[in-house]
């Protein structure tokens, strides 16, 4: 089997790194750490990272991602296209760098949670890129959901300077990510897993360790496939029932209390019922994920006709202006099709 899957269920919630003070500065690899042991039940026992951590790309994830590790007392740099994102972390005690290679020069591990495969691209290689930055005891984390050949071109760019990559796309939104409670889907170096787990472990609330690098991005596009085609799903039935008379609102009490029931239909419901869409999760990464999905299940000859659908009414919703509001807004792209041909 191509996906070999290792879970390991979140073990910290004690987790107490060094403070700021203390952290030496000497390169990663060589500071001394134990390997996370699923068998470890009090902080004694856990491994504590002690390194100095990079944070690039400060959106609506990595935001709070990096106060996280700043709050749990991290050593934190962070670096963002549009600066001002950067200073409320500079309130609560990040560095700042002016680049992602200066960043990755005064970092053990550097994290990046970027858009897209382009920007992923562009932080990682580009010019004053991490990867500039990178070197022998170094680490790099991609956390942005990108496609198989763009998480693969960062690892061999990585790799070129001596460095460790760990792709690891997070499953989750704004507010988990806020609680802590990411679901981590990780490829890549090994060592580097083991050695960021504890800061996997302040972030989320599980990581699966799944082999090689493109398993990640792989296992992530497949499941915001799934979710973008319910949400496509649950949009069409809100409309339908309430065109044939019935209270949407019920609706998503009765899908709350069945077997198709989701925390994504219960969350998102109640607003979409009243056509607001709070930002959590852009509509345009949603279809971005689609448009990825599409493009690994052709690499492989897999038909996927239910996402080819949801993909073309997410393109619909972003031509009507909707890509920066939350994906469940992909139920206005129905509505204004049902206009059009009325
Ligand atoms: N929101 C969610 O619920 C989830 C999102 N994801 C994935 O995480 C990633 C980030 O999502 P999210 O935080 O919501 O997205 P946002 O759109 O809020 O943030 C995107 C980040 O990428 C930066 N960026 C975009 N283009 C460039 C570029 N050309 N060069 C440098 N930086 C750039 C932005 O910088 P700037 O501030 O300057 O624009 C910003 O920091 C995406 O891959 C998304 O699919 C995964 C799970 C959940
Ligand atoms: O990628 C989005 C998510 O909610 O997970």
């Amino acid at each position: 089997m191509a996906l070999c899957s290792a879970f390991c269920p979140r073990i910290s919630t004690n987790f107490r790194p060094k403070p700021f003070s203390s952290f030496p500065s000497k390169p990663l690899l060589s500071l001394s750490f134990k390997v996370f042991s699923s068998q470890a039940t009090d902080a004694s026992s856990q491994d504590k990272f002690s390194g100095r951590v990079g944070f690039l790309g400060l959106g609506i994830m990595g935001s709070p991602m990096a106060q996280n590790l700043i709050k749990a007392g991290c050593d934190v740099i962070v670096w963002n296209r549009t600066k001002s994102k950067c200073d409320p972390l500079i309130s609560l005690g990040a560095k700042y760098s002016s680049s992602p290679e200066e960043v990755a020069a005064n970092c053990d591990v550097t994290f990046a949670m970027l858009a897209d495969p382009e920007s992923a691209i562009d932080v990682a290689c580009g010019k004053n890129g991490a990867v500039s930055g990178m070197g022998p005891g170094k680490g790099y984390v991609d956390v942005s959901t990108v496609d198989v050949a763009t998480s693969k071109l960062i690892n061999e760019h990585i790799k070129a300077r001596g460095a460790l990559f760990l792709e690891a796309p997070v499953s989750g939104s704004k507010k988990p990510a806020e609680d802590g409670q990411l679901i981590f889907l990780t490829a890549g170096d090994r060592s580097l897993y083991e050695l960021v787990s504890p800061l996997l472990d302040i972030l989320g609330k599980s990581r699966f360790y799944l082999g090689e690098v493109g398993n990640g991005a792989a296992m992530k596009l497949v499941v915001n496939m799934i979710m973008g085609s319910m949400m496509a799903s649950f949009s069409e039935g809100i409309l339908l029932s309430k065109k044939v008379g019935l209270d949407p609102s019920v609706l998503v009490e009765v899908v709350s209390q069945g077997a198709i029931s989701a925390p994504m239909y219960s969350l998102k419901g109640p607003s979409m019922v009243k056509s607001q869409y709070p930002t959590a999760f852009p509509l345009k990464h949603q279809q971005k994920d689609l448009r990825l999905a599409l493009g690994l299940a052709e690499s492989v000859s897999q038909s996927t006709p239910i996402a080819a659908a949801a993909n073309e009414l997410y393109k619909v919703a972003k031509s009507y202006g909707l890509s920066d509001e939350d994906f469940s807004a992909v139920i206005e792209a129905l509505k204004a099709k049902s206009q059009d041909t009325a």
